[in-house]
């Protein structure tokens, strides 16, 4: 395999992307999230503030950073989020100051992030954006898996299943649409789209210098 030069690889420096995840509660983007990150070192999770009550198995700074709603709210304030959004009575939000410096050094980040903020991001950093929504194969499969997860109350559950047609009639937001069926090919699927949108022309800075030099007389 041809190995590229360092001259090339600095010409061929790009900028980060944001690669967001959306789905109904339920539709398994935590799942796929995990797999993206244990398997891809380049991206990095951007972990969003919330004030919902922590789960088990979940930790603090690296799942999310929980946080009260006073807290919250001074953020909010201080302007310190690049997006947030009421969802399921709590609030969530995406910190600016790590995902603005990252993009600018070529860091891929990854939003596990509801259509609300996906507007929102879009609207701020049109370009550097890839919205992904995934989608159960059916509503019962959709309820198998939220009672399944054994996370949340019936009253929890009842009140995300609500939610969850509202949430899919967000589809057409998104650049790709998945069905998580069988996990592997979902999983494959959403790393084609990501390997994919890394080497799009708009993305690598440096192009334009290096096809420059390779088209010198
Ligand atoms: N707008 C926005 N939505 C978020 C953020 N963090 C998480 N969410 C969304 O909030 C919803 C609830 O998340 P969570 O309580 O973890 O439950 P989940 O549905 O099992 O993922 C999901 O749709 C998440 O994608 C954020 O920073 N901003
Ligand atoms: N393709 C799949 N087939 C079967 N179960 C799945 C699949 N994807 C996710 N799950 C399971 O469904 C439940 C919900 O998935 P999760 O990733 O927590 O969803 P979300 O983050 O969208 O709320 C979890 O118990 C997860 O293990």
């Amino acid at each position: 395999m041809v190995q590229p030069t360092p001259q090339m690889s600095d010409a061929l420096h790009r900028r980060g992307l944001m690669f967001i995840l959306s789905s109904p509660s339920g539709a398994g983007k935590t799942t796929i999230s995990r797999m993206l990150l244990d398997g891809d070192p380049a991206l990095r999770l951007s972990v969003s503030a919330t004030t919902r009550p922590m789960r088990p198995g979940e930790v603090d700074g690296k799942d999310y950073h929980f946080v009260t709603q006073e807290q919250f709210d001074r953020m909010v304030e201080a302007e310190q989020f690049l997006e947030w959004a009421h969802v399921f009575s709590h609030s969530y939000g995406t910190p600016k100051a790590q995902v603005k410096a990252g993009l600018r050094e070529g860091q891929d980040f990854l939003f596990d992030i509801d259509w609300q903020g996906t507007q929102q991001l879009y609207q701020k950093l049109e370009t550097d954006v890839v919205r992904v929504f995934l989608l159960p194969p059916s509503i019962d499969e959709l309820r198998r898996r939220l009672t399944g997860r054994g996370t949340d109350s019936a009253e929890v559950i009842a009140a995300r299943m609500e939610r969850a047609r509202a949430e899919i009639s967000h589809w057409d937001g998104y650049d790709y649409v998945v069905v998580n069926d069988d996990i592997d090919e979902c999983f494959a699927k959403v790393c084609e789209i990501l390997h994919a949108e890394r080497m799009k022309r708009a993305r690598q800075t440096g192009l334009i210098g290096f096809v420059r030099e390779l088209m010198r007389p």
